[in-house]
């Protein structure tokens, strides 16, 4: 679903992606570990073409790099982003900002959109918020509304980068819960995250970056088990203990 070919990137002379090489199935949860700066958050950005990338391939689904405007919106389409910060409109009810995207990008109708975004609501939890505007809702009901904004566009791929890192600790679990069950449903994911608790539970594969490079690529029990390299048993060994 997701295929990544000798990705590289820089910053000037920063050199963020160095030959990433990536292949994530239909229905693959991987979580993505690494230290701060390692390239993560550009990964992810890679993916959706928030930011291009110097060389290399990445596909969505068998759609490559797009040749006209027409396939970037329909790449981005594909894939569901939500960030550390919801950026919700700040101006737009819960429901309004669920139906904006579907409205205006899939050219649904109002009625449609709005149904269906009811329904995401309700299974993100908080299809009584829908016409309270993102200031009344707390950082975790915001952030599921940011969930259900995404997947109203019906994406292929949804990435998450930090989901949780924004909020308060008792906050945490309600939106780990609602990725729980989009995994458990079968969704491709790509999670960065220091939730090691998630990546235990739901992550069928854990990456761990560092210095641009996918340094382990295994199985959750591989990894935190047996990490292999020097540099993963030292994440380890600061993140745990934290
Ligand atoms: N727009 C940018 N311009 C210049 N350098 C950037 C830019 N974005 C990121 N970087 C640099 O690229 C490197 C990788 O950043 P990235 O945000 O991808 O890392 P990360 O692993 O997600 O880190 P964190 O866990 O702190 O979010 C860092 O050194 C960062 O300072």
């Amino acid at each position: 679903m997701i295929r990544m070919s000798a990705v590289d990137k820089y910053f000037g002379s920063l050199h963020v992606l160095r030959a990433i090489d990536l292949e994530v199935p239909r229905g693959q949860v991987v979580v993505v570990l690494g230290p701060s700066g390692s390239g993560k958050s550009t990964l992810c950005r890679a993916i959706n073409r928030l930011e291009p990338i110097d060389s290399g391939r990445i596909e969505i689904d068998g759609v490559g790099l797009p040749a006209e405007g027409r396939a970037l919106a329909q790449l981005r389409a594909d894939v569901g982003m939500v960030f550390q910060q919801f950026n919700l409109f700040a101006h737009k009810t819960i429901l309004d900002n669920v139906t904006l995207g579907p409205v205006k990008v899939r050219r649904q109708s109002r009625d449609a959109a709005r149904e269906e975004a009811m329904r995401l609501l309700e299974r993100v939890g908080i299809a009584d918020q829908a016409e309270k505007y993102p200031a009344q809702l707390s950082g975790g009901q915001q952030q599921r509304a940011a969930i259900a904004r995404a997947l109203a566009m019906k994406p292929k791929v949804m990435l998450f980068d930090e989901p949780t890192s924004a909020l308060d600790p008792e906050m945490v679990n309600e939106v780990l819960e609602v990725m729980t069950d989009l995994a458990a449903e079968g969704m491709t994911m790509l999670v960065v995250t220091h939730e090691m608790g998630f990546a235990r539970r739901a992550a069928h594969r854990v990456l761990f970056m560092s210095d641009g490079e996918v340094v382990e690529d295994a199985a959750p029990e591989g990894f935190f088990g047996a990490p292999k390299s020097e540099r993963a048993k030292d994440f380890l060994g600061k993140i745990l203990t934290q």
